[in-house]
């Protein structure tokens, strides 16, 4: 019988750049949430590993060099058995849009076979097999509210009063952006850390330190940035990951409304998600 898992959309409400490693990747601090929408995937029984991809999104996606697959092969590797299952991926995020759309799904898959293959595995063991599918797999394999350290492995819950089921609208200029080209226009500028305490007031005072690289690279994020500043009732507008996509909280369902449909009306391009910060 068919069994699916959700695949949550990943928004770094902050993310401070402190310092270029030797291996090339950057050491961050981050503030992880997840929503309430994002990609399904779904498994069946099968006598082989395959992927159908499908959904709004589905467009250009290689249904053969996909994360979905990779971590599909990780887990029963590690489990030395093969790997059987029909995945289904139906793809509603943006492809290479900061929202950890490919992560998300690569962790989702570790879940669902986790259990369809009968194997137990815990949220920690996925989670440590997941670190060389990419730097946001494993926050996306616990899929909550996560202070984040070193390259995004260390992990430690986050409870941030007020943040569960706060209305969100995430917005994105249709743009891809690849994250490495991202990382590298930062420059270089250790900003400081980001304060842990647990309060939305000083989440507003946090950075995305890779926001003006990814403006460089990609200027309608600075039209986005803006189009949320100015939405009533948004308390907190930044960019998430690498971009484009970018995200404001808002006080209310009301005020999320009345922002979703002016934008919607303004701006037919631009892709638009209405939804809520996920309760853990
Ligand atoms: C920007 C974030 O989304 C914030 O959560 C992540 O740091 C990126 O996570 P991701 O897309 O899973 O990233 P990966 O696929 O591991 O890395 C893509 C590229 O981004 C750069 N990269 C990524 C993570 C990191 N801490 N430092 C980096 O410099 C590296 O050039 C790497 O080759
Ligand atoms: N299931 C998948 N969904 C999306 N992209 C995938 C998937 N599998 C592999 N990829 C590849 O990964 C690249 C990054 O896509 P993804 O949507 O995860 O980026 P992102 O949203 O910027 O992620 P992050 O926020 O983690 O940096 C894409 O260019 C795509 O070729």
């Amino acid at each position: 019988m068919r069994q699916s898992e959700a695949a949550p959309a990943k928004l770094n409400l902050a993310l401070h750049v402190r310092r270029r490693r030797p291996d090339g990747y950057h050491e961050l601090e981050t503030l992880f949430a997840f929503v309430a929408d994002g990609d399904v995937v779904a498994v069946d029984e099968g006598e082989a590993l395959s992927l159908t991809i499908e959904g709004p999104m589905a467009d250009g996606l290689s249904a053969t060099d996909n994360l979905v697959l990779s971590a599909a092969r990780r887990l029963a590797t590690s489990a030395s058995i093969a790997p059987r299952a029909r995945l289904t991926l139906t793809k509603n995020l943006p492809v290479a849009s900061g929202i950890g759309g490919g992560s998300a799904d690569a962790a989702a898959a570790l879940r669902l076979l986790n259990h369809f293959w009968g194997l137990d595995y815990s949220l920690g063991r996925l989670a440590e097999l997941a670190e060389p599918l990419g730097a946001d797999v494993p926050a996306c394999v616990y899929s909550r509210t996560m202070w984040g350290g070193g390259k995004g492995e260390t992990l430690v819950p986050a409870d941030v009063a007020g943040l569960n089921d706060m209305p969100v609208l995430l917005v994105n200029p249709m743009v891809p952006l690849a994250t490495g080209p991202v990382f590298a226009a930062w420059d270089g500028v250790d900003r400081g850390p980001l304060d842990s305490r647990p309060a939305i007031d000083d989440l507003v005072r946090a950075r995305n330190d890779l926001q003006s690289g990814a403006i460089s690279l990609c200027p309608p994020i600075a039209d986005v940035l803006t189009a949320l500043a100015a939405c009533g009732g948004a308390l907190l507008s930044r960019m998430s990951g690498s971009g484009a996509t970018c995200f404001a909280l808002f006080e209310s369902e009301a005020a999320l409304r009345l922002a979703h449909d002016d934008l919607a009306a303004r701006e037919p391009g631009w892709w638009l998600l209405p939804t809520r910060v996920k309760i853990a």
